[in-house]
């Protein structure tokens, strides 16, 4: 029997981030045992009026069915008449992007680390054929601990897509097949998986062209990749990796079980220990 929830259950704390269509709260149930979670709060009349109300029962069904250390989890949901409220894993470490924009970029071993996380993850949703598809720093969470959570999955779905929505905001991390509008598959995830590596790096997407929207297109569909020469560029395991999974052909990017053995990942990989190998 699944407990029910209502606003009534939780005393609200301190604003968390807001994003598209509402806001996030830190909260805690008034009874034992004392949750503490993101309580996200969405308003139904701006949901209707961009017309997400799917996609956002899809996000809903897809993240409340996962279960992994790297994916943000989804406990519940209600609503009342005006707001739809989801009851998020809280990550207590707050927006990866916020941290990439203060250190303008991360170095080769937390880099490696993060992409570590991300390839197992990833791992998880297309063994059940979820396709993220809107893999980017701005949707990603650090946990007490400093690991990587994705959150976010309003843009989620069940392998093949083929989007019907408009794409809005950033061409940054879609790969040609959908910059083009044609199926795609979770070899996008892939793709966003290597500009994430780029962006990690370097502090900004491979693509990104200052001229605007039609610019980064033409950059996207030509896998335009250039890495610094001013000394900056980063080392040639992480340069290999990269050009590995920034494929135009989806099938010819690196496979995630390559991904995780790749030298530049298993370089940084954390050690274990001898103790904690008898242990
Ligand atoms: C990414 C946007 C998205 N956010 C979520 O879903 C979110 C889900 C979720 N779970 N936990 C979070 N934690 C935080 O937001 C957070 C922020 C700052 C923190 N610190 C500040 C610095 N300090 C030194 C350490 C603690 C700690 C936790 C968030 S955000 C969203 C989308 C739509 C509507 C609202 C929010």
């Amino acid at each position: 029997t699944r407990a029910r929830f209502s606003l009534a259950s939780f005393e609200i704390g301190r604003p968390l981030g807001k994003g598209k269509f509402g806001r996030v709260y830190m909260a805690r149930t008034k009874t034992e045992p004392k949750y503490i979670v993101a309580l996200k709060c969405l308003h139904k009349e701006e949901l209707v009026k961009a017309k997400v109300e799917k996609q956002l029962r899809r996000e809903i069904e897809i993240q409340s069915h996962l279960a992994h250390p790297n994916i943000l989890r989804l406990h519940g949901y209600f609503h009342d008449e005006k707001r739809i409220f989801l009851m998020l894993e809280f990550a207590g470490k707050g927006e990866l992007y916020k941290q990439l924009h203060k250190c303008h970029h991360f170095s080769e071993k937390r880099s490696s680390r993060y992409i570590a996380q991300m390839t197992d993850a990833l791992a998880y949703l297309h063994r059940k054929h979820v396709i993220h598809r809107d893999i980017k720093p701005e949707n990603l969470l650090l946990g007490i601990d400093g690991e990587l959570k994705i959150g976010d999955f309003g843009w989620s779905v069940h392998a093949p897509g083929n989007r019907r929505t408009t794409l809005c905001g950033t061409l940054d991390y879609l790969p040609p097949e959908m910059v083009e509008g044609k199926d795609h598959s979770e070899k996008v995830d892939l793709w966003a998986l290597g500009v994430l590596t780029y962006e990690f790096l370097i502090g900004v997407p491979p693509f990104e062209d200052l001229n605007g929207y039609n610019a980064t297109y033409k950059r996207i569909a030509r896998v335009d990749l250039k890495f610094p020469t001013d000394g900056t560029a980063p080392s040639p395991e992480a340069q290999d990796l990269i050009k590995r999974l920034l494929r135009h052909d989806p099938q010819a990017r690196l496979p995630l079980d390559q991904v995780a053995v790749h030298p530049w990942i298993t370089k940084y990989r954390k050690k274990v220990s001898s103790a904690g190998s008898r242990g």
